[in-house]
């Protein structure tokens, strides 16, 4: 009924790999995080790991991407238990979303209650500067526009309903604490909030493209991320992402700004101290059971 593309990974299959994990380690991870282009640093903060590299987990991808390491990191974060993606999965690396999103079963199966996604992206907005921090707040999701979202085939209710509700896909108190933390740690000059646009990639935007993306109500544009939280939510995580504004995507016919993944990789590492600070305070400060 359903084409192979989009049959995507069992229950079984996700629960096995999950089991398999669980069988070598004895951290029970809580919070996962992923990491976003050049933001790979923040797996190293974690203390007592056990890394596994992607190759050696049965059913996972691979990374392709230069600034995507390739590993999962288990570890503590200033005691809280974590779970770590040094590295995610793109649609334009060829993969299905069903595999792109795979990690997020994953980390249902495996514990944990709450992701927080981190992602590099284009400034829209002209407020924007590169080096901020933006508290995504809600999604556009044009890849779903066009029918490619990672939940299309059978849905097996052991994840979750047919139908998820992503109106409240971004938690709002996870939102709130950590505008609070970003405020006390002394953020406030490069702490936003804004709406995520994700595109297929791998090539950047045009001009045009950027000005129509703008005039829709994006803040940022990216190439990931928004699967992962469809993905997360479905299963009944709670979410937070941020995104770091790496490079301001070019609106002016007459600028000679280019976009390049060189940049991108560079506004990482200069920010990756800030950006580890805010995460992990965040990690010791979310309660679970659903309590922050
Ligand atoms: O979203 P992350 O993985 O941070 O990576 C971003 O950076 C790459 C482009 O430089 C693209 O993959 C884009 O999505
Ligand atoms: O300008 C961008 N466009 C799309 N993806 C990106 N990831 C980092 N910067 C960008």
């Amino acid at each position: 009924m359903y084409p192979e593309t989009h049959t995507g990974y069992s229950y079984e299959e996700c629960r096995a790999t999950a089991d398999w994990l669980l069988a070598q380690t004895a951290v029970r991870p809580l919070v996962g995080i992923v990491c976003g282009s050049g933001m790979g640093g923040l797996a190293d903060t974690l203390k007592d790991q056990v890394a596994f590299n992607y190759k050696d987990i049965p059913n996972f991808p691979q990374s392709t991407v230069h600034g995507h390491a390739g590993q999962l990191v288990f570890g503590t974060l200033k005691g809280s238990p974590c779970v770590c993606m040094q590295g995610r999965f793109h649609l334009y690396e060829g993969y299905p979303m069903q595999k792109i999103t795979l990690p997020m079963r994953i980390f249902k199966l495996l514990g944990v209650q709450t992701v927080i996604l981190t992602n590099a992206a284009g400034g829209l907005n002209e407020d924007f500067k590169v080096g901020d921090i933006m508290i995504i707040k809600d999604h556009l999701n044009m890849p779903g526009f066009a029918g490619n979202n990672p939940l299309i085939g059978p849905n097996d209710e052991r994840f979750g309903v047919r139908f998820p509700c992503m109106s409240d896909a971004y938690d709002r108190e996870l939102q709130q604490l950590a505008m609070d933390i970003g405020n006390e740690l002394g953020y406030g000059d490069f702490l936003r909030e804004g709406v995520y646009c994700v595109l297929g990639g791998p090539s950047f935007e045009t001009i045009a493209e950027c000005r129509m993306l703008h005039k829709l109500g994006a803040d940022a544009v990216g190439m990931s991320t928004v699967h992962e939280v469809i993905v997360a939510r479905h299963c009944g995580m709670r979410v937070f992402a941020l995104s770091l504004i790496t490079n301001q995507t070019v609106m002016d016919y007459d600028s000679e700004e280019k976009a390049n993944h060189e940049e991108v990789l560079e506004t990482g590492k200069s920010r990756a101290e800030q950006l580890e600070r805010l995460v992990s305070t965040m990690v010791t400060r979310i309660g679970h059971n659903n309590y922050c």
